[in-house]
């Protein structure tokens, strides 16, 4: 469903000059499979998933995302794509369902198809109390789910989700780990990425570590922890990328 080859990017920055973000990153993922997408801050998994989202345009490389390349066919890439970012803001003044209407208009969907898929959202997400607040008056962990919803209104196969948890609180996050499980189960393609160990060890069937722009490491966690001799996932984890443990 998702394949990446040899791909980069490099940004120009006025004061720290050529930036590395992405270096020859190459994988794959399957439809019904959560691939993760795991390492430290600035390793860049968020160019990454742009640059897969067509919001970027790769520098080299390659990638198709159910078959469609993401430089020559963005659009045909986007309809198979939802994608949530942590930076996604709601309008405020809308309620979460007016956003859903809106965006399901955007997507080009026909109004009964909106409303069925709120149904189900709303089922899926545990919606039914808030959707018709307004945004401004929902917690974090609300606004996510609505943030949610709308990334995956259309129904594409393939979805991101990067750093989906992040700022929210346990039972949220759990709502949240408990859709990206559902999305598996509905055949989808997910690409989860996380700084997070403990939800890549629950949610995650492959994982990716990034590490300074490289992938430094591809597998199931019991490959990852048979290659680096370690059970504890940090341990595993600080192996692969070659940092000393205490
Ligand atoms: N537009 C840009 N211009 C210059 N440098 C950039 C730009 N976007 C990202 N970078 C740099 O590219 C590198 C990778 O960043 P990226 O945001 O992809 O990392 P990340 O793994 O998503 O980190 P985080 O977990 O902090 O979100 C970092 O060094 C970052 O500073």
């Amino acid at each position: 469903m998702i394949h990446v080859e040899n791909l980069s990017k490099t940004f120009t920055d006025k004061k720290r000059g050529q930036v590395l973000a992405v270096q020859g990153v190459s994988l794959d993922a399957r439809p019904g499979e959560i691939f993760g997408v795991l390492g430290p801050n600035g390793a860049g998994k968020t160019t990454l998933l742009r640059m897969l989202a067509t919001i970027l345009t790769p520098t080299s490389g390659t990638a198709t995302i159910g078959g469609y390349d993401i430089v020559q066919e963005p659009e045909k890439v986007r309809a198979q794509l939802g994608y949530l970012t942590g930076s996604a803001g709601l309008y405020e003044r809308l309620t979460g369902r007016e956003v859903l209407r809106y965006f399901g208009a955007l997507y080009g969907m026909a109004p009964e198809k909106v409303e069925a898929r709120i149904g189900e959202l709303t089922r899926e997400l545990d919606m039914g109390e808030f959707l018709d607040g307004r945004c401004d008056r929902l917690s974090t962990g609300q606004k996510q789910r609505v943030s949610i919803a709308r990334s995956v209104l259309h129904d594409p196969p393939v979805v991101f989700f990067d750093e989906p948890t992040s700022g929210l609180d346990l039972m949220a996050a759990r709502t949240v780990v408990r859709y990206i499980r559902r999305c598996k189960e509905q055949g989808k393609c997910v690409i989860f990425s996380t700084h997070i160990m403990s939800e890549v060890e629950a949610l995650c069937d492959r994982i990716a570590i990034i590490y300074d722009g490289k992938v430094a490491a591809v597998g199931t966690l019991a490959e990852l922890r048979a290659r680096t001799n370690a059970e504890f996932f940090e341990t595993v984890f600080l192996r692969i990328i070659g940092v000393e443990e205490d």
